[in-house]
């Protein structure tokens, strides 16, 4: 095994924020917290020093619905953040994925891939596609993107976006960052706030267990590229040596 993740805590949520400063981001609850990080609490001016005009935003995992739909991780980062971005500071570049292919996820999952190899490539000729940060939730079964315990696309080496069929977690069908793409990134970032963390946080920090999880699969495969920022609620009881700042 690698040299271990870093365990990050702060007082609260509010605490935290100020330590997320840029993006490839997941839905859940981690838009909200991200938009908390990115825009200045009251006057909706963002903090000093993000350009938003340089980024270029892809999404870890998508449901197949329409992007208007309330289960859309594209649409929640747009309610929680992109819409709420002050016009002087420029707009990212999106990447959601085509919409043409709700009805076949593998056709989604080939069509995502392909934007991700297109944008990639040039860059990085090499076989993986390279996130210069991931910003990733962790779902209370230990989950992240839509990598979920024991699922067989677990194993799958070959796809840079899978399609997921039978998702533990509604929507069923889903497209998702294969395990291999997320560990290969430069720097990889899990959020997870609230007691209802509490839980998969020990597991995943303190149990044998928790190493067969998604998220302690990304902890090990991405080494010491893996950072956790979380409040005193979700790690009240975990042993792991935390962090208190930067
Ligand atoms: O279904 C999903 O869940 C995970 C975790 O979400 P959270 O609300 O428990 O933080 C999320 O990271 C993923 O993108 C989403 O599709």
């Amino acid at each position: 095994m690698g040299k271990p993740p870093k365990l990050y805590s702060f007082a609260s949520t509010d605490d935290l924020v100020p330590a997320l400063r840029t993006v490839g981001v997941s839905g859940g609850s981690l838009p909200k917290t991200l938009a908390k990080a990115l825009l200045a609490q009251g006057d909706g001016r963002a903090e000093d020093g993000v350009q938003f005009g340089k980024w270029h935003v892809f999404f870890a995992d998508e449901r197949c619905v329409p992007l208007d739909h309330a289960d859309s991780n594209y649409k929640l980062l747009k309610d929680e953040l992109l819409d709420k971005i002050p016009h002087d500071l420029g707009r990212p570049t999106v990447f959601p994925v085509d919409e043409t292919y709700l009805d076949d996820v593998q056709e989604m999952a080939d069509q995502y891939e392909k934007v991700l190899v297109s944008s990639f490539a040039a860059r990085d000729s090499v076989k993986l596609p390279l996130f210069d940060l991931l910003l990733l939730g962790c779902g209370p079964d230990g989950h992240t993107c839509s990598l979920f315990p024991n699922h067989p696309l677990l194993r799958e080496t070959g796809a840079w976006v899978l399609p997921i069929s039978d998702s533990p977690k509604p929507p069923a069908e889903r497209i998702t960052l294969s395990l291999p793409v997320v560990c290969h990134a430069l720097k990889i970032a899990f959020v997870a706030t609230g007691a209802g963390k509490r839980d998969i946080m020990r597991k995943i920090f303190d149990t044998e267990e928790g190493h067969t999880l998604p998220c302690g699969l990304v902890n090990d495969g991405g080494a010491d590229k893996v950072s956790w920022f979380t409040d005193n609620d979700a790690v009240h009881g975990v042993g792991f040596p935390r962090r208190g700042s930067l």
